[in-house]
């Protein structure tokens, strides 16, 4: 039996990190999906093996299943129809499966994303043999949600195949999940969020599982759909960072400063409002939606500002600031910050020769320019794929 699951990366418009201190964040989708095959072996196989490939990393681990059950006995596990959180002393125990592999010093930010595999996979799937194989179209580790994009994939796909969901085999295309399934997949994607990030706010698995654009606060996702065209240049600093390290090191400046911090959330907060309220408002001509963009831009480079208050901004970053202001466009930081990826708003009326500029200069500076595609659907479910 075989399935496929993918589940997009995201941008966010307004709000990270301060939204892991109950601040209001905005976040889309984005037309960029990792993909996660799930097959398991028919008994001619004869194949006692978790296996995992890693096509974007060129890395394969290999588990006798036997081995997975010494290293995680049932006592440690939980049951599928349940997310729960994989305890300190059970990744201790996982670590030890995946140290095995020696991943390379320069890729060990993957070993998280493997741990957070075992968990999810044998919390949903036991000890049963299967083979996983995950692609991804999102540049890892970069502020596009790559993390939880694998999640919420791999979730979908391991749920798609367990007893907990029921699902039209007659189908070969991109199905949607039902909504309670859809809670299922978003609380296990965001048990696998905590082992990659520490301490997720669970925006990114949601704006993955979900789709579409969202403002989400304390947990709580509403769901908000934009009156005017949204386009945004994706600048790649290429510039690597990790999530967790950053989300780690404003919670320490919060400890430092709590007054300062808590002030910075709450003028965060307002942003994300503003920002939403403008995005939602009807705009019945082209003096509007400039007038709208104009708003946004403002509201951008504001948040851009507190991000850097937090601590997280990054000179790859402000470089692109720098070059993208000289065409009098705003730009902020997406995601964790640190490097990654930066968002440009290009207005909706801005002539195809300056956002073709615009692209070359920073690409001259050895950064990687996308458009892509916003607000689009969150996870699917494709049945009887091949591998
Ligand atoms: N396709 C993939 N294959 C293997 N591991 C992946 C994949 N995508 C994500 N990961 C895991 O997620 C980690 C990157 O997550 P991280 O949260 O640091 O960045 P991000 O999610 O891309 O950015 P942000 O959280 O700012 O949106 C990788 O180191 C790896 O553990
Ligand atoms: C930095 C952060 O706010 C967003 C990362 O995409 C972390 C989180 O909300 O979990
Ligand atoms: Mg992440």
């Amino acid at each position: 039996m075989e399935v496929r699951a993918r589940a997009p990366g995201k941008i966010i418009l307004a709000g990270e990190h301060a939204v892991v201190h109950g601040s209001t964040a905005v976040a889309a989708s984005v037309d960029l999906y990792t993909y996660v095959s799930l097959r398991f072996p028919t008994p001619s196989d004869d194949d006692d093996t978790l296996k995992l490939e890693l096509k974007d990393v060129a890395l394969e681990f290999s588990w006798p299943v036997g081995k997975i059950k010494e290293a995680l006995p049932e006592s440690d596990r939980c049951v599928a129809s349940s997310p729960t959180s994989c305890l300190p002393e059970t990744i201790k125990s996982i670590a030890t499966l995946v140290e095995e592999y020696n991943i390379p010093e320069a890729k060990i930010g993957l070993a998280a994303g493997v741990t957070a595999f075992l968990w999810l996979y044998t919390s949903i799937h036991g000890y049963k043999p299967a083979k996983v194989v995950v692609t991804s179209e999102l540049p890892l580790g970069s502020g596009l949600g790559s993390s939880a994009a694998f999640c919420v994939s791999l979730s979908a796909a391991l749920l798609a195949l367990s007893d907990l969901v029921n699902l039209d085999f007659s189908q070969q295309s991109w199905l949607p999940f039902g909504e309670s399934e859809l809670e299922l997949v978003n609380k296990w994607a965001f048990e696998g969020e905590k082992i990659v990030h520490g301490n997720p706010s669970g925006i990114d698995n949601t704006v993955s599982t979900y789709g579409n654009m969202i403002k989400f606060r304390s947990g709580n996702m509403t769901r908000i759909k934009a009156n005017m065209p949204l386009k945004m240049l994706i600048t790649n600093t290429k510039v690597g960072r990790n999530t967790k390290a950053l989300v780690a090191g404003v919670s320490d400046r919060k400890v430092r400063h709590p007054n300062a911090m808590t002030a910075v959330f709450t003028a965060v907060e307002s942003i994300s409002n503003e920002l939403a309220t403008i995005i939602q408002s009807p705009a019945s001509d082209d003096l509007a939606i400039i007038e709208k963009e104009e708003k946004l831009g403002e509201l951008m480079e504001m948040n851009q500002g507190l991000l850097q208050c937090m601590g997280v901004s990054h000179t790859s970053i402000e470089t692109v600031l720098r070059t993208t202001l000289k065409y009098k466009l705003a730009t902020k930081l997406t995601g964790a910050g640190g490097g990654g990826c930066v968002l440009t708003l290009l207005p909706a009326l801005l002539s195809g020769a300056v956002v073709d500029k615009v692209i070359a200069e920073l690409e001259s500076c050895g950064f990687e320019c996308l458009i892509a595609g916003i607000g689009g659907n969150g996870t699917e479910i494709c049945l009887g794929a091949s591998f």
